[in-house]
C-alpha cells in the first residue's frame, strides 16, 4: 500500500486487515515502529481532529510530523494552473508539494472541494493535481469527494460497538447555515455499503446526493451483500435504525449557488436531530457525526450530551486507524 486516497481503491478484505492492525496497535503499542520517519501534513483548509490525530498517531509510533498551514506562518499558496501570481499567494503548490515531499517519508494533504463546479469536484481535479506532484506515500486528509480516514474510523467505531454488519445505517442530512462539502456524506454512504449494511440516505427534497455518489455506494453494496436507498420519509427511514449518522451538505442541485441553496433551507430548521428522532429506532441505536458540529442547528444538545452519542469515540478512533494507515504506508 503506498496511497490511501479512497476506501473504494481497496478490496473489503484489505480494509478489514487495516482495521485488524488498528485494533492490535491499540492493544499493544509499538512506540518505535516508525522511529526516524517524518510525515508532512499540508492543510489547505482548517482542522482540529485530522491535524491533532495525525500528529499524535505519528508520535505514538516513534515518528514525527511537520505541519504546513499556508497563510499561517507559511507562504500563501496558489493552486490554480496557469495563474498569474500577482495576488496574495507567494508560492505555487507545484513547488511547495515536491519540496515538502523531499523532506518527508509520507505526505498527507487536505484540500476541500472548490464548491463551484460539481463535475470538476466529482472528478477530484484539485486533489489529483496535488497527488501528481507528490512522489511519496500519500494520505487523503479530506478531498472534494472523499474522507477515507473518517470512513475507516467510523467503521472501526461500529465494530467496537458491535453494530451488526447487516444493521440499518441511516445517513441523515442536517441543517447548517451554509452549504458544506459532499466529501463526508459520500465517503460515509460508501463505507456503510461496503460494510454490508442496509443504508438509507434520509434527506429533504433538493439534497439528493449526486448520482455517481449513489452509484458508487450501490456497487459496494452489491459486492458486500448490503443495500443503498434514499428517501425523504423520516419515520420510515428511522424505523429500526442501528445508527443515525448526521451530516450537513449543500444542495447538489444548486451547487456553487449559495443564495439558491440558502433559500432551499429556509424551511428546513426542523432538520436538527433531536432525541425524538430515536423513538422508532432500534433501542441500541447510536448517534454518529464526524465533527465539528453546530449545536442546536444540526444536532440538539440533548443528543450530543446523551448516552447514544459516540462522537468523541469516533474522533479518538481517527488516531487509532491512522496509526494503522501510517504503519502500512511506511513499513508495509
Ligand atoms: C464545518 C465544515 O466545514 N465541515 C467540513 C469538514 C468536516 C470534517 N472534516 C465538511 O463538512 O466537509
Ligand atoms: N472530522 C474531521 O475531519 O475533523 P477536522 O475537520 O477537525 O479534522
Amino acid at each position: 500500500m503506498n496511497r490511501f486516497l479512497d476506501l473504494a481503491e481497496f478490496p473489503r478484505e484489505q480494509v478489514k486487515d487495516l482495521l485488524g492492525l488498528a485494533a492490535r496497535l491499540q492493544d499493544t503499542p509499538q512506540p518505535q515502529a516508525l522511529a526516524g520517519k517524518v510525515l508532512g501534513l499540508l492543510f489547505l483548509n482548517p482542522s482540529l481532529r485530522t491535524l491533532a490525530s495525525f500528529q499524535s498517531a505519528m508520535m505514538r509510533l516513534g515518528g514525527t510530523a511537520v505541519v504546513i498551514t499556508p497563510g499561517q506562518g507559511t507562504w500563501q499558496m496558489e493552486t490554480r494552473s496557469g495563474a498569474i501570481m500577482n495576488g496574495a499567494a507567494a508560492e505555487h503548490v507545484r513547488e511547495a508539494v515536491p519540496v515538502l515531499a523531499s523532506y518527508c517519508d509520507a505526505i498527507g494533504i487536505r484540500m476541500f472541494a472548490e464548491g463551484r463546479n460539481l463535475a470538476a469536484d466529482l472528478a477530484e481535479t484539485g486533489f489529483r493535481m496535488m497527488a501528481d506532484l507528490c512522489d511519496k506515500p500519500l494520505v487523503n486528509m479530506e478531498s472534494a469527494m472523499a474522507h477515507p480516514c473518517q470512513a475507516l474510523a467510523d467503521w472501526h467505531t461500529m465494530d467496537e460497538l458491535r453494530v451488526p454488519d447487516r444493521g440499518k445505517f441511516v445517513l441523515s442530512w442536517a441543517n447548517h447555515p451554509r452549504a458544506l462539502p459532499l466529501a463526508v456524506p459520500s465517503s460515509t454512504v460508501h463505507m456503510a455499503a461496503m460494510r454490508g449494511m442496509e443504508v438509507v440516505v434520509l434527506r429533504p427534497e433538493g439534497f439528493a446526493l449526486p448520482d455517481p455518489v449513489m452509484e458508487k455506494a450501490r456497487q459496494a453494496a452489491k459486492a458486500s451483500g448490503g443495500s443503498v436507498r434514499e428517501t425523504d420519509n423520516r419515520a420510515e427511514a428511522l424505523e429500526g435504525a442501528h445508527v443515525i449518522y448526521a451530516k450537513e451538505w449543500g444542495s447538489p442541485q444548486h451547487y456553487g449557488d449559495d443564495e439558491a441553496d440558502k433559500r432551499l433551507r429556509e424551511y428546513l430548521s426542523d432538520w436538527c436531530i433531536k432525541e425524538s428522532w430515536f423513538k422508532v429506532a432500534d433501542p441500541s441505536c447510536h448517534f454518529m457525526h464526524c465533527l465539528p458540529v453546530r449545536r442546536n442547528v444540526a444536532v440538539a444538545d440533548e443528543v450530543l450530551d446523551g448516552p447514544r452519542s459516540v462522537v468523541i469515540r469516533e474522533a479518538f478512533n481517527r488516531m487509532v486507524v491512522q496509526m494503522a494507515v501510517l504503519y502500512r504506508l511506511l513499513r508495509g
